[in-house]
């Protein structure tokens, strides 16, 4: 049965991140496989962001090992990191667009920073990225003439436009009333079934989690570690852990 999995891209063994004396989490281990929707879910303060942080490569953790796409972040320096940065694309919470650029701009930028293509093939390939997320037709308006819903779907633009095989997002419906949220949730499950490209994605909102995952995590901050590891509605009918099954039902009902 292990055959038939797809592989991994991100293998995460026996990770721990202290800050000072305080330790956020240890023991972490789990695989992320190629073509999934994989969430990191848990309570505020658990230590999500910064599980993230160290996936990305953005800080090393105290203890354990990462590999992102077969490469260890704690081999590589220079070139080499600059070369596994660009396979991945993250989206900050903020969404973070540039306001004095347009949308198109916006998705132009990696573009720019990452290669020597042309003003009119980064246009091109802008223009396609925002008619993958729907925004076809918005690529010239600046991000204050546009809605919270579709700043995250100009950030998901912006954050494919390198064609990524793994995309991180953080806490994408922050923000979003639940119906825009639903729709961003679709955007992620049809990005991910058509594209192939792995999601990994932190968020605490139990429709999303729900919704898109198909494994997921659990951290807690008692713990200061993992507390599940699955699919997420297996976990919600079938835990037996306290404050998972309190996790799927107090926000299910
Ligand atoms: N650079 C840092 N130095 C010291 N402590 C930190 C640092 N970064 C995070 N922390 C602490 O680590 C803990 C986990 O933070 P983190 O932001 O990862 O949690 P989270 O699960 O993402 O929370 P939330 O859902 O509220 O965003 C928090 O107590 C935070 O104060």
């Amino acid at each position: 049965m292990a055959e038939d999995r797809p592989e991994a891209v991100i293998e995460a063994r026996d990770v721990a991140m202290r800050f000072g004396s305080r330790t956020i989490f240890k023991d972490v281990t789990f695989d992320v496989r190629r073509g999934e929707i994989f969430v990191i879910l848990g309570g505020s303060g658990c230590g999500k962001s910064t599980l993230l942080k160290l996936l990305i490569g953005l800080m090393p953790p105290s203890a354990g090992e990462i590999a992102v796409l077969d490469e260890e972040w704690s081999d590589l320096e220079g070139e080499a990191r600059r070369a596994l940065l660009r396979r991945i694309g993250v989206m900050w919470q903020s969404g973070a667009l540039l306001g004095s650029l347009t949308l198109s701009e916006n998705v132009e930028l990696p573009i720019e920073a990452h290669s020597r293509l042309p003003e009119a093939a980064r246009a091109l390939i802008a223009s396609a990225k925002l008619g993958l997320v729907g925004l076809g037709d918005a690529g010239d308006r600046l991000p204050s003439e546009i809605s919270g819903g579709m700043l995250k779907r100009a950030g998901i633009a912006r954050a494919m436009a390198l064609d990524p095989e793994i995309l991180f997002l953080d806490e994408p419906s922050a923000g979003l009333d639940p119906i825009t949220s639903a729709g961003l949730d679709q955007l992620i499950v049809s990005l991910a079934r058509e594209t192939g490209t792995t999601f990994v994605v932190v968020t605490h909102e139990l429709q999303s989690i729900l919704a898109i995952g198909d494994r997921c995590i659990m951290l807690d901050k008692d713990a200061q570690g993992m507390i599940a590891e699955g699919d997420p509605k297996k976990l919600r009918d079938e835990s037996e852990h306290p404050t998972v099954r309190a996790f799927f039902r107090r926000e299910a009902m």
